[in-house]
């Protein structure tokens, strides 16, 4: 195990800046998943950790000391790719052998090492088989034992699951955090899957245009994203978005959105008059009897089964669209049907609108740093 840090990375090709000042900080056995859309940065960023690429400036610490001069196979970093890269003419077998074979392991122990780590990823049956023999599932796993079985103290995963079945690739969703934590090794795990980087990252950076545009929990990013483009890249269907501004209602701060006056939880007193984005995520706009504060007209455009939930499309009076997630079964409006709707107030996100950074709320205790020091 080791701790990992990017300090001040940047990493450019030609004239294009791919990595750009990245700062990450990995706790020694932590899981970080790196999310981001496709040409983030992600595979460049573990190019770098592992040695296979040099950044033009910044550090990269492994326990604290810099490796930028230290060979790939010195850094002890083991890395799994999207595609596998299976060796096609070894056996399952010696492809996981390989790195045990590099560090001139006598037979023994190599045996030893691949049938451990075979078991336990459910392999051992198959080690015999050349790559084209094996399921996708079974060449995913076997490249996943080949990055284990040296237990590198950084193991490097770029998006393993990619090219795995629907069905293989939820029981791996479930299974890969628990087998990471009892290989105690720190991972970096990069994947284009919000799902999977908010279910094997005990933190997650998100990487857009080369810079880290939010590093925290699943839960931080997923409720209180950094900006709008974070927002967006997070959720199924995603965040309902509405430009308007922040006034004061009848019983505290709205944001007005042309006729709607979406009620704000307490802390927004301080913006009045702002324009911003707001922004609410489909499971958090419900049905209301007409006359609730903040109910908003419309009429339910589609209706869309999605597993255990079921998602409507609403259209306002005004025409503006969004979409309400919620649980399946239980009295709600048809398709065609026309009703209410309210928003939560206090899952309610606001931006800036010219910036798209969010806008905490203030509550009064922290107003002032007087009250701070004297509660
Ligand atoms: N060896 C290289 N030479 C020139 N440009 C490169 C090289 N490697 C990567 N790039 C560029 O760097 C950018 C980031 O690529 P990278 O592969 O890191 O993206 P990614 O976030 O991993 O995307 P994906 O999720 O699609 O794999 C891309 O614009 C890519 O074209």
């Amino acid at each position: 195990m080791a701790s990992l840090a990017l300090d001040h990375v940047t990493k450019r090709y030609g004239r294009e800046t791919v990595l750009d000042d990245v700062s990450l900080s990995v706790a020694d056995g932590e899981i970080v998943s790196i999310f981001g859309p496709s040409g983030a940065g992600k595979t460049v960023l573990l190019r770098l950790i592992a040695g296979m690429a040099e950044p033009e400036e910044g550090a990269i610490l492994v326990d604290g000391s810099d490796v930028i001069d230290v060979a790939p196979e010195q850094r002890s970093v083991g890395m799994a790719f999207q595609n596998f890269a299976l060796f096609p003419h070894m056996s399952a077998f010696d492809n996981i052998a390989s790195p045990l074979v590099a560090r001139r392991l006598g037979r023994d122990g190599i045996e030893d090492g691949v049938q451990k780590i075979a078991r336990l990823l459910k392999i051992d049956h198959v080690l015999g088989h050349a790559p084209r023999a094996l399921s996708n599932g079974q060449k995913q796993r076997t490249a996943l034992a080949r990055a284990l079985v040296a237990a590198p103290k950084i193991l490097l995963l770029d998006d393993p699951l990619r090219n795995v079945d629907a069905k293989l690739r939820f029981e791996m969703r479930l299974e890969l955090p628990r087998l990471l934590e009892r290989f105690g090794s720190t991972v970096l795990y990069v994947t284009q899957d919000y799902r999977e980087a908010m279910a094997l990252g005990r933190r997650i950076a998100v990487l857009v245009h080369g810079r880290i545009a939010q590093f925290g929990t699943p839960d931080e990013i997923y409720d209180r994203p950094a900006n709008v483009e974070v927002a967006e890249l997070f959720g199924d269907p995603g965040i309902n978005l509405f430009e308007g501004h922040v006034e004061a209602g009848r019983s505290g701060m709205v944001a007005a959105v042309g006729g709607m006056r979406l009620p704000l939880a307490p802390g927004f007193e301080r913006i009045a008059g702002r324009s911003v984005t707001i922004g609410v995520r489909p499971e958090h706009v419900g049905f209301a009897a007409a006359g609730t504060e903040g109910a908003v007209a419309a009429r339910v455009a589609a209706l869309l089964p999605l597993n255990d939930r079921m998602v409507r499309l609403l259209v306002t009076e005004d025409g503006r669209e969004l979409y309400t997630s919620r649980e399946a079964g239980g009295a709600a409006m048809e398709e065609g049907a026309r009703g209410h709707v309210v928003a939560d107030p206090a899952a309610i996100v606001v931006f800036d609108r010219e910036t798209g950074r969010r806008i905490a709320p203030r509550s009064a205790g922290f107003a002032s740093p007087a009250l701070q020091e004297n509660p």
